[in-house]
């Protein structure tokens, strides 16, 4: 391995492991697991022992992920419409983890919140990529359905990310391991991305663009802004900088598109991300929709996801 500031590329070395079994069920590149009496998956509050997770997950075909509980929720509630989902007479709807994240299934999709930033969804995936293996679930797709700052795309554009950078511009996710930086390589499922595409409504009163989006470490400093508790540079700078990012293929800047897409891709997962923009940061920092703007636009991605489940079940 190397050390610090001489990143290791994975990719190179580990690429050929397995990530699945002949049945398509989810394999783990960690030999430690399944030498494990028992698996605690501690910020689902769910575990091997405590719960028959075979049973509760076994038929999960799609993991869709976003920021907030309440969007979570509100999506679950979406996709049971949209895939006329009945649940047991009596039965509602209900918070499967109560934790750190939200959780709700509805038959063959879970709706998880994330939270923000790279550890807290780091974390979410290392737990539920490994509650696929405990629940065998076969070939499961994965999606992001968030929100984002354009970069000269108007407020209200849903971008599907096609490509994935940093910060710097680092197509990988570069994460400190027992000492050692290591690099994976966060890469996005082409083919989902242009079928997502074409499923947007020419109808619909919004462009659907595909595009590179940047993952910031933080909202203020990290996107750029003017508006943090601390600014050392110019608005010339900002400028500058954002219209690097641009000429890069840039169209969306969030906090969660390099690891999400590098963890699944080191899982063999097939993976997408969908996001609005609520502004776009040529023209300004400050989010200053209204709050039922606000929620009639984070529901553009919803609606593509939805439609993209629904295909692929009515499929099957
Ligand atoms: O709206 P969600 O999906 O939470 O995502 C975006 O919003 C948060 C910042 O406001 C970050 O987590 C960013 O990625
Ligand atoms: O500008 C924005 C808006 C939403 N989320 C972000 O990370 N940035």
């Amino acid at each position: 391995m190397f050390t610090n500031g001489n990143p290791k590329n994975e990719e190179s070395e580990e690429s050929k492991l397995d990530t699945r079994y002949s049945d398509g069920a989810v394999r783990l590149r960690n030999p430690h697991i399944e030498l494990m009496g028992q698996d605690i998956l501690y910020h689902l509050a769910m575990g091997t022992e405590s719960h028959n997770l075979v049973e509760m997950f076994g038929d999960v075909k799609f993991v869709c992920m976003g920021g907030t509980p309440q969007r979570m929720e509100n999506f679950a509630h979406y996709v049971m419409k949209e895939i006329d989902f009945n649940l047991p007479i009596g039965a509602t709807l209900i918070d499967l983890s109560q934790y750190r994240y939200s959780m709700y299934k509805v038959g063959p999709v879970l709706s998880i919140s994330h939270g923000m930033g790279i550890s807290s969804i780091g974390i979410l995936l290392h737990e539920i990529i490994k509650l696929m293996f405990h629940a065998k679930v076969k070939n499961p797709i994965f999606f992001r359905i968030g929100t984002s700052g354009g970069v000269g795309v108007k407020g209200g554009t849903v971008v599907i990310s096609d490509t994935a950078c940093d910060e710097l511009l680092n197509n990988y996710y570069e994460t400190p391991i027992v000492g050692n930086l290591v690099k994976r390589p966060a890469i996005l499922d082409q083919s989902l991305v242009q079928e997502l595409k074409a499923l947007a409504d020419p109808e619909d009163p919004y462009d659907v663009v595909t595009g590179g989006t940047m993952c910031a470490n933080d909202f203020y400093e990290g996107q750029g802004r003017l508006d943090g508790a601390f600014c050392n540079y110019s608005e010339k700078d900002k400028m500058d900088y954002l219209k690097k990012l641009q000429n890069h293929g840039v169209k969306n800047i969030e906090m969660e598109v390099v690891p999400f897409a590098a963890m699944t891709h080191h899982a063999g997962i097939r993976a997408a991300v969908v996001c609005v923009t609520f502004l776009d940061r040529l023209k300004g920092d400050q989010v200053d929709i209204s709050k039922e703007v606000m929620n009639e636009w984070q529901v553009r991605p919803q609606k593509l996801v939805a439609k993209y489940i629904k295909k692929l079940l009515k499929a099957l």
